[in-house]
């Protein structure tokens, strides 16, 4: 071999070497496609029961007011609802409706055969008892797995409907592989829709498990210390590079919409995510990332509690 064909030879294996270690280190996690997977498999689940009895399963997503993010998180539900064959039942009020008027809406809904999932999008205006309307949604139809029941659940390791964000994130990090046991995971976020639940799933998977929040002190050091972050608070940039320990596995399951440089609308999470993303071992994209796993996980609870109410 002549010398000048041994260095090219040299000078491919090293292109070709440090290509793959560029493009999948960090790796994503990449929530759309793992999502239009899921979503493939419910269609097909979803057609052989409706030949089987004779119906699709329902979901109702009941809307109060015009919050344009929210009004696109409903847009996106509807759409995979199609896509999957469940059909929809959704409602959209208006700002000032009453709370007696959702309530009925709730009841009528809880004894419609047609309809095996509920959701209230949240939140809603601040003249409507949000707790209350929670309450009244039927536990089997809890897709949104809010009722104080399936968090119950959820607390004691039972099986039950599951927060849709959580259970997304946690089908993420099973599909990647990613170990979770005797893992430091830092929850930054206490909501009831996201951090807490999801602190609860990680702890059920042997983490060990710290709950940040706006009160928390010195939140840098807690970040740093962590295996598996998530971030779950509604700012953009809250975390930062310095914040996060080398090689961690980051979740960002904020969601922001923010007018970039060029004055354009663009989503983003709470992750600085081009810093982040080159010292952490995985990463969650925003969009692309855990948007589209929580809408799954709402159309396969609605399969879930339809399968439930028809064995
Ligand atoms: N990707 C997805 O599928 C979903 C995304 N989201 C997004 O996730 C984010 C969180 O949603 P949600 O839980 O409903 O929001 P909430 O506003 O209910 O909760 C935010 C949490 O963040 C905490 N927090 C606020 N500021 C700070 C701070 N500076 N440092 C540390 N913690 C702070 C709050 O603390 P405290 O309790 O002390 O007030 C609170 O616990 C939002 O961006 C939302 O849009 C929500 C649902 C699904
Ligand atoms: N009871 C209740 N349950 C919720 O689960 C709930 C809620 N209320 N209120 C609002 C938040 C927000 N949320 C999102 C879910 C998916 C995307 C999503 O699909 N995002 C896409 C992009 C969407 C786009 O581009 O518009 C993505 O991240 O890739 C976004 C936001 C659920 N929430």
């Amino acid at each position: 071999m002549s010398d000048t064909t041994a260095r090219k030879i040299i000078k491919v294996l090293m292109i070709s070497l440090t290509l793959p270690m560029k493009s999948v280190y960090p790796q994503l996690l990449d929530g759309k496609a793992l999502a239009q997977r899921i979503q493939d498999q419910l269609k097909a689940e979803v057609e052989r029961l409706k030949s089987t009895y004779g119906r699709p399963p329902g979901l109702a997503v009941l809307m109060v007011g015009d919050h344009p993010a929210s009004a696109a998180y409903v847009r996106n539900k509807e759409r995979a609802c199609t896509k999957v064959g469940i059909a929809s039942f959704g409602q959209h009020f208006p700002a000032d409706v009453s709370q007696s008027e959702i309530e009925q809406t709730i009841d009528r809904l809880n004894q419609d055969p047609n309809v095996d999932g509920i959701l209230l999008q949240l939140p809603v205006p601040a003249h409507l008892n949000a707790v209350y309307l929670l309450h009244k949604i039927d536990p089997d139809k809890d897709v949104d797995g809010l009722h104080p029941l399936n968090l119950g659940r959820l607390l004691r390791g039972e099986r039950g409907l599951q927060s849709c964000t959580p259970a997304g994130v946690m089908r993420l990090l099973r599909e990647y592989r990613i170990d979770l046991k005797g893992k430091n995971a830092v929850v930054v976020g206490r909501s009831i829709l996201v951090g807490k639940p999801i602190a609860l799933m990680l702890l059920e998977a042997d983490a060990t498990v710290t709950i940040a929040h706006s009160r928390t002190k010195n939140l840098a050091e807690l970040t740093r210390q962590a295996d598996i972050l998530i971030a779950a608070v509604g700012r953009p940039n809250l975390i930062t590079a310095d914040q996060v320990k080398p090689n961690a596995i980051v979740i960002d399951v904020g969601i922001n919409r923010v007018i970039d440089a060029q004055g354009k609308s663009r989503l983003v999470g709470d992750v600085d995510f081009d810093a982040v993303r080159e010292m952490s071992q995985f990463i969650t994209p925003v969009p692309g990332g855990v948007g589209p796993m929580t809408v799954t996980m709402l159309l396969q609870n609605t399969v879930f509690s339809y399968t439930r109410t028809h064995s």
